[in-house]
C-alpha cells in the first residue's frame, strides 16, 4: 500500500535523491536520466563550467525543475488523501519539496543581505511542507533550511566556477571539494554536522600551482553560516572569513604572532598586544595556513594542541583562548617523507589528513582531455585583459602552438600557464624557466655589458640554482640564504618577464 503509484514514488525517490547527491560526480547524470525518461538530454559525465558562457543552464535542471512543480501539487494530494503513508513516501516528498524551493528561489539567493527573500520562502515552505493530518519526523527547521540552501548555492559557484575543465581529473577535484564541505552524505550534514566540520582541519596537497589557495579560499566561503528568522540576516559576513597565513615569508616570531597573536613585551619589537587569526577568526570563518611543510617543529606543537583541544595562548601570555573557526592548510611538500625525515611531526600529520585534498598537476588534466587547453586560455586571458580576451585569445594560442612543444608539462601548472598568457599578451613571447637558465647568451651579454642590476644577477642565479637543484631548500643551502629569499627572487625572476634579462636592446 501506501499514497503513492509506483511511478511516482520513484520519481520522488530519484529527485530526492538528486537534491543531496554530490553533483560533480558522475552518478548525478543518472540520476537527472532517471528524473527526466525521454526527456533527458545527455552531455558530458561530467558538470563543468562554461568558460565562454558562464551563465549557461545546465540543460536538465530546467525540465526537471518544470517536472516537479508541475507533479507537486498532485503529489500533495495524494499524500493528503491516502490513508496509509510509508514514512519514505513522507521524506521522499519533504526532500523534493526542498528541491523545488533550491530551485525556485536559486536566482534570488544571490544576493543575500537582509531577508525578506525569506518571507517568501517560508510561505512557500509552510504550504509545501505541511499536509493535512501528516507529520514530517524529520523536517528541517525552515530557518536552517535556507541557510543550507544559501551555503549549496555559494560552495556550488565557488567550485564550479573556479575549478576549470571537463576532465576526470578536474570533476574529481571538485567533487573532493564539496565532499570536504558536505561529507558524502549531505542529509547527515544538513541534521546534524554542519555544526561540527568547522573542528575538521582540512588539508590539501599538490604540486605548486595547482590551486592549493583557490580552494582553500572555495572552501571558506562555502562554509555553513546561520540565518536568524528574528533579524532576518545570516549572523556572519562570509566575505571577511578567510585569513590566510603564508609561513614560508614570515619567520617564527612572526609567525606565532600573526597566528597566536601577543602579549606587549613577549619580544623585542611586541610594543603592544596583538590579537591574532585564531583569535580573530569567526565562527563561520577558516584560517589558511599556507606552505606548511615550511613550519617549525615548536609551532606544530602548539598547532596541535589547537587542533585536539581548540584552545591556545598568545605569545608571552598564559591565559587560554578559544578557536572557534576551521584550520585549512596546504603544502606541496610530500609530508609522509618529511614525516621520515624528522621534519614535520606524524602526530600533526594523522590529526591533518582526515579530511585531504590531492590537487592534480596541469599536465594530468591535460593528459586526460587536452581540449581542456583552450577553455582554460580563455580563462585566464579574460582575467587578464577582461572583455579583449576574445580577441587576444587566437595571438595567446598561436604563440603558444607555434613556440612551446606540444608535450610541454606545464611544471609550474596553472601558475605557469598564467604567466605565459600575461607574458604573450604583454612582450608577445614567454621563455620557461628551463629555457630562461639556460639562455646563457643573453647572460653574458647582459653581464659583459654591465646591464643587470644586482638584484636582477640574484634572481636569476637563483633560478639557475632552483634549477639544477629542483628544490628550493637545496638552492638556499648552496647559495648561503634562507628559503624563503631564494624562492622570492625565483618569483622575481619569472614574473619578470625572465627572458630579457635586463638586456637593452
Ligand atoms: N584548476 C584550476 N583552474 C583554473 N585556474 C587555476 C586552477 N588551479 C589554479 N589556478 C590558478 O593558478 C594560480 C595559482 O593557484 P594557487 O596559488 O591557488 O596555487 P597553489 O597550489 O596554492 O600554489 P603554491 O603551491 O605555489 O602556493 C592562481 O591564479 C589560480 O587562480
Amino acid at each position: 500500500m501506501g499514497a503513492f503509484h509506483e511511478s511516482d514514488r520513484h520519481f520522488l525517490h530519484s529527485v530526492a535523491n538528486l537534491g543531496y547527491c554530490n553533483p560533480f560526480l558522475t552518478e548525478r547524470v543518472e540520476l537527472e536520466r532517471a528524473v527526466l525518461g525521454r526527456e533527458f538530454q545527455s552531455g558530458g559525465p561530467v558538470w563543468s563550467a562554461s568558460v565562454s558562457d558562464p551563465a549557461a543552464t545546465r540543460p536538465n535542471v530546467p525540465p526537471i525543475t518544470r517536472k516537479v512543480e508541475a507533479a507537486i501539487g498532485r503529489l500533495r494530494q495524494c499524500l493528503a488523501d491516502a490513508a496509509d503513508v510509508q514514512p519514505e513516501e513522507l521524506s521522499d516528498y519533504a526532500e523534493t519539496v526542498h528541491y523545488l524551493l533550491y530551485h525556485r528561489y536559486y536566482p534570488r539567493f544571490a544576493n543575500p543581505g537582509k531577508q525578506p527573500l525569506y518571507r517568501d520562502f517560508l510561505a512557500d515552505w509552510n504550504r509545501l511542507c505541511h499536509v493535512p493530518g501528516k507529520r514530517f519526523e524529520s523536517a528541517l527547521p525552515p530557518a536552517h533550511l535556507f541557510a543550507c540552501f544559501r551555503q549549496i548555492q555559494r560552495a556550488f559557484h565557488a567550485i564550479y566556477d573556479r575549478i576549470i575543465g571537463n576532465s576526470m581529473p578536474a570533476a574529481r577535484l571538485r567533487a573532493s571539494i564539496w565532499q570536504s564541505v558536505f561529507t558524502h552524505d549531505m542529509r547527515r550534514y544538513h541534521r546534524t554536522l554542519y555544526r561540527k566540520m568547522g573542528e575538521f582541519p582540512t588539508l590539501i596537497t599538490g604540486p605548486s600551482g595547482t590551486g592549493k589557495e583557490l580552494i582553500a579560499r572555495a572552501i571558506a566561503g562555502s562554509r555553513y553560516v546561520p540565518f536568524d528568522p528574528d533579524r532576518l540576516e545570516f549572523l556572519e559576513p562570509v566575505a571577511e572569513s578567510f585569513l590566510p597565513i603564508n609561513l614560508a615569508a614570515l619567520s617564527p616570531t612572526l609567525i606565532e604572532s600573526e597566528l597566536f597573536g601577543h602579549r606587549r613585551g613577549a619580544f623585542t619589537g611586541a610594543i603592544g598586544d596583538r590579537h591574532g587569526w585564531l583569535e580573530a577568526c569567526p565562527e563561520a570563518g577558516s584560517v589558511f595556513l599556507d606552505e606548511l611543510g615550511e613550519m617549525e617543529h615548536a609551532i606544530q606543537v602548539k598547532l596541535l594542541r589547537v587542533i585536539e583541544t581548540r584552545c591556545f595562548s598568545a605569545v608571552g601570555d598564559t591565559a587560554v583562548r578559544e578557536f572557534h573557526g576551521k584550520l585549512i592548510a596546504a603544502t606541496n611538500r610530500d609530508l609522509p617523507r618529511e614525516i621520515r625525515a624528522g621534519r614535520f611531526r606524524e602526530d600533526l600529520y594523522y590529526r591533518l589528513c582526515a579530511d585531504l585534498i590531492r590537487t592534480p598537476s596541469l599536465a594530468e588534466q591535460l593528459a586526460d582531455a587536452p581540449e581542456v587547453m583552450h577553455e582554460l586560455l580563455l580563462h585566464m586571458t579574460k582575467r587578464t585583459v577582461g572583455d579583449e580576451a576574445e580577441r587576444c585569445l587566437p595571438e595567446v594560442e598561436t604563440w603558444i602552438g607555434q613556440n612551446l612543444p606540444v608535450d610541454y608539462a606545464w611544471p609550474g601548472n596553472y601558475r605557469e600557464l598564467e604567466q605565459c598568457v600575461r607574458n604573450v599578451v604583454i612582450r608577445r613571447s614567454y621563455r620557461p624557466l628551463e629555457a630562461s637558465v639556460t639562455a646563457e647568451d643573453d647572460l653574458v651579454t647582459a653581464f659583459r655589458n654591465g646591464t643587470l642590476t644586482a638584484e636582477e644577477l640574484l634572481a636569476r642565479y637563483a633560478a639557475q640554482v632552483y634549477q639544477l637543484t629542483g628544490s628550493y631548500e637545496e638552492a638556499a643551502r648552496r647559495m648561503g640564504l634562507d628559503r624563503r629569499t631564494v624562492k622570492a627572487k625565483v618569483e622575481a625572476f619569472l614574473q619578470s618577464g625572465a627572458p630579457s634579462l635586463g638586456l637593452k636592446s
